[in-house]
């Protein structure tokens, strides 16, 4: 079986702005497949051009083998996506919302009908299926647009940030049913700025910034390529920071509190408690910290440089392709 995605040196430009530079990416069928990135970095931009959305500028991208140009219609029919804005027919009760989409997909009427009732239950909000997408809260909108991402049965499940702005409740939920659909068989791909999300729910995450691929990683493996921290109080603090060569990556005093970024907190701590008492000092207490995902995170991420936003590059894109799919999901 071919990978889930594959693609090879993708690039996608919006006139000057390059928002994919070569992006190669395999996600394997099966797996729970996280995109993190900072505002920008071309996450939304990756799953257009899967789906059709965005025409790529260069490289290759395949949905289980198929073109997602050439083969456009095998490599559609595999995903279901559930995008980050609300782009629902909003005069339509959503049972009919979510039939409209399975009879575009080739599902017959009855069947799509059934298959509608499943997945509005399947989300919680069979009892709303008569109602105008208008009137659900926004916590009813996502479930909405998970369940029109599932009503085609995909196998590739992608997740434009499925999380954002709804309550915890919900969130837990939508982990739980996602979590569940995985486990089933379904393919996740999943982008998210919540670290939490992609350290609980992923397989495998790649961290991207500027359009391109900065690392593929377990959440674990990421996890072991920060640092420790090695907090230790001083009885009588000296003025300055003591020097400690040989393991010590940053060294600071803030009154009585020593700090010590070291690669491994375990086994440094003794070796650190000798040498400040071969100085002289008094130790209080310890502490070592880990640094957390989202430092790493944000350390693969820092740049220099972010002046393109959005906003000033939006009047660049002449993308014809993008209404035949906007027409397909219900909002042209
Ligand atoms: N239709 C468009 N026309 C021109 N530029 C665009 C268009 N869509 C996106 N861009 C630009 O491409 C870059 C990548 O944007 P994209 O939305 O893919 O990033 P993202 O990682 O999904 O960001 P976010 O986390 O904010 O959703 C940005 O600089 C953005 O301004």
């Amino acid at each position: 079986m071919p990978p889930a995605i594959e693609t090879v040196d993708l690039v996608k430009e919006y006139g000057e702005l390059r928002a994919l530079q070569g992006l190669s990416l395999t996600v394997e069928e099966g797996e729970f497949f996280g995109l993190l990135g900072p505002n920008g970095a071309g996450k939304t931009t990756f799953i257009n051009t899967l789906v059709g959305l965005v025409r790529k500028s260069g490289g290759d991208a395949r949905v289980f083998g198929y073109d997602v140009e050439d083969d456009y219609r095998q490599a559609r029919d595999a995903i279901g996506l559930a995008p980050q804005e609300f782009n629902v027919d909003r005069f339509f009760p959503i049972k009919e919302v979510l039939q409209h989409k399975a009879g575009y997909h080739g599902l017959p009427e009855d069947e799509a009908a059934e298959r509608a009732d499943e997945v509005l239950k399947r989300v919680g909000i069979y009892d709303k299926r008569d109602e105008r997408f208008d009137w659900l809260s926004g916590g009813m909108k996502r479930r909405l647009l998970l369940a029109r991402a599932l009503v085609t049965d995909p196998d590739l499940l992608i997740l434009d940030e499925p999380t954002a702005g709804v309550d915890v409740q919900l969130r837990h939920d939508l982990w739980e049913l996602v979590t569940e659909l995985n486990e089933e068989g379904t393919t996740v791909l999943l982008t998210t700025h919540y670290i939490e999300e992609a350290e609980r729910l992923c397989d495998r995450v790649a961290i991207m910034n500027e359009g391109r691929k900065v690392t593929v990683a377990t959440p674990d493996e990421l996890k072991t390529r920060g640092t420790d921290t090695i907090s230790v109080r001083l009885e009588s603090p000296p003025a300055t920071a003591p020097v400690l060569d040989g393991y010590a990556h940053e060294v600071s005093l803030s009154g009585e509190t020593l700090e010590v970024r070291v690669d491994d907190g375990g086994s440094t701590a003794p070796q650190l408690l000798n040498d400040l008492e071969a100085m002289g000092h008094e130790i209080g207490d310890l502490e070592i910290s880990r640094t957390s995902l989202e430092e790493i995170f944000v350390d693969l991420t820092r740049s220099e440089d972010r002046t393109v936003t959005r906003s000033s590059a939006s009047s660049a894109d002449d993308d014809s392709s993008s209404d035949r799919e906007l027409e397909q999901e219900g909002v042209a």
